[in-house]
């Protein structure tokens, strides 16, 4: 059985996660955090989460619950999740980090613990997205430089504080990869006024924020006379959470080093 911890367990991430520990023969939940000073500190994970009372509460210290746990599930923000980390390196814990929004920086501070801890870290959890990210090597190498304009669209609910999405980010640098190019040269993340015609190499961003939508993507080939789309819908973040507890048990036996989830789902 792993014993799972959840910080940021009052987010919307962090309610779905005590759902789909739950629902995990062979996952336990081990603890829950929120923010320093919460209100919600002793609160009952499974009442915040609305599955009912469990008899695990709320902390605002992940010190205070380091013997209870095996595995972290982080989905909070950058700078929580580095601290995060470090404490998990330091304690001989696990960490499963889905928390998008990292700058370079903090992305290399992220990868200086590859060696320190066993992590698995991924901007998108669900399978599917997991399983488009090969449709997408497949299409960029068929396509890519064959006369066929590559631009990716996300859509996100009215909460979401980054942009563009960790995935469409991802989505992007796996077409790069597949094509010899480099995202950070061949990116295109804003057009405004007269930004002149599109490049053949550039690889194109936008971005939409709306209501409730839990998370859509869409990656368009477009050239003269057709166009192909591969798109993602999640309707749920449940296919998130479940991910997130699939690659907490995966990660619960391994070395210390650096996976993502195509590691987890053997598609590497
Ligand atoms: N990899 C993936 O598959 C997915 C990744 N994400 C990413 O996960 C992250 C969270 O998303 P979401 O759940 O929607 O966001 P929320 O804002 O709903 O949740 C974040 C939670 O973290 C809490 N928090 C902030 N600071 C701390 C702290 N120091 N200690 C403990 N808890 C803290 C917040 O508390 P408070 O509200 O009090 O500030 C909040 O409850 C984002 O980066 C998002 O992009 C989301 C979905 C899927
Ligand atoms: O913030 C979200 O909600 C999501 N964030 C992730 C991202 O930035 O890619 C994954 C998912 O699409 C939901």
């Amino acid at each position: 059985m792993t014993r799972i911890a959840i910080v940021g367990v009052a987010g919307r991430m962090g309610r779905t996660l005590v759902n789909a520990v739950e629902q995990d023969a062979e996952a336990t939940l081990a603890g829950g955090i929120v923010e320093p000073d919460s209100s919600l500190a002793g609160a009952d994970i499974g009442e915040l989460a609305g599955v009912g009372k469990r008899g695990v509460v709320a902390v605002d210290s992940l010190a205070s619950i380091a013997d209870d746990f095996d595995v972290l599930i982080d989905f909070t923000a950058p700078q929580v999740t580095l601290a995060n980390l470090a404490f998990c390196a330091e304690h001989g814990k696990r960490i499963v980090i889905g928390t998008t929004g990292m700058s370079d920086d903090e992305l290399k501070v992220l990868d200086s613990y590859r060696d320190r801890v066993p992590l698995v870290f991924a901007p998108n959890m669900s399978v599917g997205v997991n399983l488009t990210l090969k449709l997408l090597q497949t299409a960029a190498k068929a396509l890519g430089d064959e006369g066929y304009d590559i631009e990716v669209i996300e859509s996100h609910h009215r909460h979401k504080v980054d942009s563009p999405s960790g995935t469409a980010i991802k989505m992007g640098e796996v077409i790069a990869e597949s094509l010899g190019r480099n995202l950070k040269e061949h990116g295109v993340f804003e057009r405004v006024g007269q930004c002149g015609p599109r490049t053949d190499k550039e690889i194109g961003f936008a971005t939409v924020r709306a209501g409730d939508i839990v998370g859509e993507h869409t990656v368009m080939f477009a050239t003269e006379g057709e166009r192909i789309e591969i798109t993602h819908k999640a309707s749920s973040r449940m296919t998130f959470a479940k991910g997130a507890v699939r690659a907490a048990r995966w990660v619960a036996d391994k070395e210390n080093g650096s996976y993502d989830m195509q590691d987890v789902l053997g598609l590497g």
